[in-house]
């Protein structure tokens, strides 16, 4: 069989190199001439684990192609996957411009029957849309050649990645014929021998579970945030909470981390896309709009805290920061709440040097040239007189407290995510902040 994924980015990637890896053929297509150059020489545009080696390993088998050529890369081709971005437009719904550009490219170059897949995260309705911009494209050439369009949307987790894709806990698909489902069906039995299921269905309703099942986790959390900061209100210990409620099997364990907000490049834009889907329709996603609404706050807890502990005057004072993805094991920094922290400590005239595991080279260009960007943790606490903990990354679990102390001119330390324990903190002599808990 063979594939074509356009779009190179954290899923088309992902999706090309675990799809050639059960040994189908894959070309990834991107018009970033730049990123499709470097990956051809081995060079990947971004961090995940694991990545490297199996597009490595693919490549050399012949098995994993790069290219910024859809015309000549889709003759012959079974399946084409549209995995592009759709960043929030202005209003915060979808933007869908370069999904449909890549329908439109489709539709004048292909010369056989092909099955087009939306991969991207895309309400309700894309694929029909897909499906006109294919056939107008056809139209305009005056070719008659048959597509089927499908739905398949994509649930990986950056980070982990690779392990999401190559064992999935399902695969959503929606189809509209009985070829589309049997190709799909056949290019994914690979990935469900372990006994997952695939799930076929109509194509509107597996536009609307990727979205319902980011808005139901981003609900976990901003119900967990809300918790938090009532339990510090009232002397309650959101661990000991969460322990309590997740071993209940109906709620459970997963996705109730308290913390400073959920970002990356999905759970903020979906949120907010399928608020606006509502209101497209007239109608109202009252709780989805607050748990937006809990998230931007959250965001700002860490410095409201900071705020209250140097009396509202941050002018002049150093501040380290530890972590500056949007979550461990990824580079990625899209809407990450180290950005919206950071901003608000310049804003106040502070100082802050910043420390990330892999996202130093996104942090260059995604923050102000006012950050000092560290070459090591410890370098960032030198002279500081706070240390914020914003990404949980492994390195920062078990740090050398004794030099952190001695470089730094004051001792308080800010938790945003729970990692560090309370009472040893203020054994080592810090003042300790964390979320949730006093
Ligand atoms: N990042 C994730 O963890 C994740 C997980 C599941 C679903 N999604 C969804 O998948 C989609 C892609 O997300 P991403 O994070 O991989 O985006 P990304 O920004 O990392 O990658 C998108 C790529 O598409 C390329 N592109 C844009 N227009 C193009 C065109 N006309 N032809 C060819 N290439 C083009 C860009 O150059 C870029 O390399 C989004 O809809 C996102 O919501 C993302
Ligand atoms: O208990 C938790 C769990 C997560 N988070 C935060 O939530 C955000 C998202 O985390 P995660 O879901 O692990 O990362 P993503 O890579 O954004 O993956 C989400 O978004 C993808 C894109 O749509 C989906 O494919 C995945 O299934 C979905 O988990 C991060 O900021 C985390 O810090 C918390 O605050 N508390």
């Amino acid at each position: 069989m063979k594939v074509v994924v356009v779009g190179t980015g954290y899923v088309g990637l992902v999706t090309g190199a675990c799809l050639s890896e059960v040994g189908i053929d894959v070309t990834c297509i991107d018009v970033n001439v730049q990123k499709i150059e470097n990956l051809k020489k081995g060079i990947l545009p971004i961090y995940e684990p694991g990545l490297d080696g199996l597009v490595e390993r693919n490549t050399k088998k012949n098995r994993l192609k790069f290219s910024t050529d859809i015309g000549q890369t889709i003759i012959g081709a079974d399946v084409v996957f549209i995995a592009v971005g759709t960043p929030p437009g202005e209003d915060g719904s979808a933007d869908l411009q370069y999904v449909i550009q890549v329908a439109d490219t489709v539709g004048k170059n292909m010369t056989d029957y092909l099955v087009v897949v939306t991969k991207s995260t895309v309400p309700v309705g894309t694929a029909a849309k897909v499906k006109s911009a294919i056939a107008a494209a056809l139209a305009a050439r005056s070719a008659s050649i048959e597509f089927d369009v499908a739905s398949n949307p994509e649930f990986l987790k950056e980070g982990a990645a690779i392990d999401d894709f190559l064992k999935p806990d399902r695969i959503v698909i929606g189809v509209e014929s009985e070829r589309a489902k049997s190709t799909l069906r056949k290019l994914y039995d690979p990935f469900v021998l372990n006994g997952h299921p695939i799930y076929f269905m109509d194509i509107p309703s597996a536009e609307m579970t990727k979205y319902a099942a980011n808005a139901m986790l981003a609900t976990k959390i901003s119900f967990m945030n809300d918790i938090a900061n009532l339990c510090d209100l009232v002397g309650a210990n959101v661990n000991e909470v969460r322990k309590g409620i997740g071993s209940d099997a109906r709620i459970g364990t997963k996705f109730i981390y308290p913390g400073i907000g959920y970002g990356g490049s999905c759970f903020p834009k979906d949120v907010k896309a399928l608020v606006k889907t509502g209101e497209q329709n007239s109608y109202k996603l009252r709780i989805l709009s607050a748990v937006d609404e809990v998230n931007n706050d959250q965001k700002m807890v860490l410095v409201n805290k900071i705020n209250k502990h140097f009396n509202s005057d941050i002018s002049g004072k150093i501040f380290a920061i530890w972590g500056l993805a949007f979550k461990p094991n990824t580079d990625d920094m899209r809407e990450a709440p180290a950005l919206v922290i950071i901003e608000a400590l310049l804003k106040g005239g502070a100082k802050v040097k910043a420390y990330d595991p892999v996202s130093m080279k996104e942090a260059k260009h995604m923050l102000s040239p006012e950050v000092e960007l560290c070459e090591e943790p410890m370098a960032a606490t030198i002279g500081a007189d706070a240390l914020l903990l914003v990404t949980e990354w492994a390195e920062f679990r078990l740090p050398d407290w004794n030099h952190v102390k001695s470089n730094m001119a004051g001792h308080v330390v800010f938790d945003g995510r729970n990692i560090y324990n309370a009472e040893e903190m203020i054994q080592r002599g810090f003042d300790y902040y964390c979320i949730g808990m006093r």
